[in-house]
């Protein structure tokens, strides 16, 4: 039997970058109607999908000419909603698929995290996972207070003292505690109950969560670092990874390197699965599907794309000078503690980093990054499961992928569930129904 593949989609930027009036996304609604996501709820858990999954960050990008202005007009991260309500929305519409959301551990305080994500393992019984991210962005930052952005690896030791927080306070309360007795009327038992009293170097928390037990115990914990830094620190805290999308040796690469770091930690590589971030365009024939991509390259404004890469370096790039190289700006940008991974780092590793490029050649392939157009995988059920199959071997077929960004959402979650998912099944590469309770149980499915 070939190892079966887990599926995630993800619902970050639906409504956003140029994709929410694409023919198929949101039609007559607009975001944030709850419809839509219920909706897309019900479709995935029809197709068996592990988890449907949302990104955050809270600023609105102004690094652009240093004007929030382009952002706002064209709907570049902008606007969004606390996700944590629609996902409750749509676990009251659905059984058993997972959900996923992101929250920052530089900017929130693990105490309230911990209690909140309990309480959503509560309403969601059991589905709840949490994506952490320390946060590259320095609009985000201001918004808690913060000058400049935290030192990048000083991120990550905040992150892992953060889910050690979290770890004490979800097991200081035993999973059978509560007793509920309506004979005698006692609610729990207090020698189930335990201290915490935590002291390490960015916190002090004294506990316990005043929450009951929550039914995964633990709730998920996703991390998507990519530097090498943040795959020590997936190594060390995450039950589950996300992946970049990007090239597939790099990708192998990066398996590599997270596995020798699992191993280091004493941990089993094979415990740990990675969800490959892949855009995909499926449709019937080859045909539809390129014509699908090519909707793409015409998906943002020319500003719209400037403002992307702005926010998603921290550069502003309007101030390129007409020619430079690739190299030189990938290290200007890492020196500003945003992430030693970002755009520019991907076109320097795709074209060289002693390439030197033209600012106009610079925003065409900017486009071909912010749109994904560039690594988009576009072709018939057949041919992207092929795509999948060969990208999961060459992975250790450990994880799977998760679908997005999604081009029109409402097209492409019905596309997944109607066209690639059954084609999946046929190969014996995805499950044909739930067997877990929680998420949790359903990831671990080997
Ligand atoms: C699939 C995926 C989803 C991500 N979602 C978010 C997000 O919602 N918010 C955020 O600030 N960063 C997000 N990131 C960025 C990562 O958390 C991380 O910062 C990035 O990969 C750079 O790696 P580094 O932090 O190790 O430098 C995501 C990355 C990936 C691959």
């Amino acid at each position: 039997m070939p190892r079966k593949m887990h599926l995630a989609f993800n619902l970050s930027t639906t409504h956003m970058n140029g994709r929410w009036n694409l023919p198929g996304a949101w039609g007559d609604r607009t975001f944030p109607d709850v419809t839509l996501y219920e909706d897309v709820a019900r479709i995935a858990e029809r197709g068996c999908l592990d988890m449907l999954f949302s990104g955050d960050g809270t600023g609105v990008p102004d690094t652009w000419k240093g004007s929030r202005d382009d952002a706002v007009k064209w709907g570049v991260y902008f606007p969004r909603v606390d996700m944590n309500p629609v996902m409750v929305a749509m676990s009251r519409v659905t059984q058993h698929i997972g959900l996923g959301l992101t929250y920052s551990t530089t900017f929130m305080h693990p105490y309230y995290m911990a209690r909140l994500m309990s309480s959503l393992d509560h309403l969601t019984n059991g589905r709840i996972a949490m994506n952490l991210v320390t946060s590259t962005r320095r609009s985000d930052a201001a918004n808690f207070g913060f000058d400049q952005l935290m030192e990048h690896n000083r991120r990550y030791e905040r992150m892992e003292e953060f889910v050690a927080v979290c770890h004490e306070l979800w097991d200081a309360t035993e999973s059978d505690a509560m007793i509920w007795d309506q004979e005698t009327g006692q609610v729990a038992d207090p020698a189930k109950v335990h201290d915490v009293r935590f002291e390490g170097r960015f916190f002090k928390v004294e506990g316990p969560l005043n929450t009951p037990p929550a039914p995964q115990g633990r709730p998920v914990i996703v991390q998507a670092g990519g530097s090498p830094r943040g795959v020590q620190a997936s190594a060390r805290i995450a039950d589950y990874v996300f992946g970049a999308d990007m090239p597939r040796a790099l990708q192998v690469k990066q398996r590599a390197a997270l596995d020798a770091a699992l191993i280091e930690c004493g941990r089993d590589p094979d415990d740990v699965g990675v969800l490959w971030q892949t855009p995909i365009a499926v449709r019937e024939t080859a045909r539809e599907a390129q014509a699908y991509r090519e909707m793409l390259r015409t998906s943002l404004t020319p500003e719209g794309v400037a403002v992307f890469l702005s926010y998603s370096d921290g550069y502003d790039f309007s101030t390129l000078p007409a020619r430079f190289k690739l190299g030189e700006l990938r290290a200007e940008i890492a020196a500003t503690n945003a992430t030693p991974n970002g755009l520019v780092h991907k076109l320097a590793t795709k074209l060289g980093a002693d390439t030197e490029v033209t600012r106009e050649e610079f925003f065409e392939q900017g486009l071909l990054i912010a749109t994904q157009y560039d690594l988009t995988v576009a072709g018939t059920p057949a041919q992207v499961a092929d795509h999948l199959e060969e990208a999961f071997e060459a992975t250790g077929s450990r994880g799977g992928f998760m679908f997005g960004q999604a081009i029109a959402v409402m097209a492409d979650i019905s596309a997944v569930v109607e066209l690639l998912v059954p084609e999946l099944q046929r190969r014996g590469r995805f499950r044909t129904e739930y067997r877990g309770r929680t998420l949790r149980e359903n990831l671990s499915e080997k």
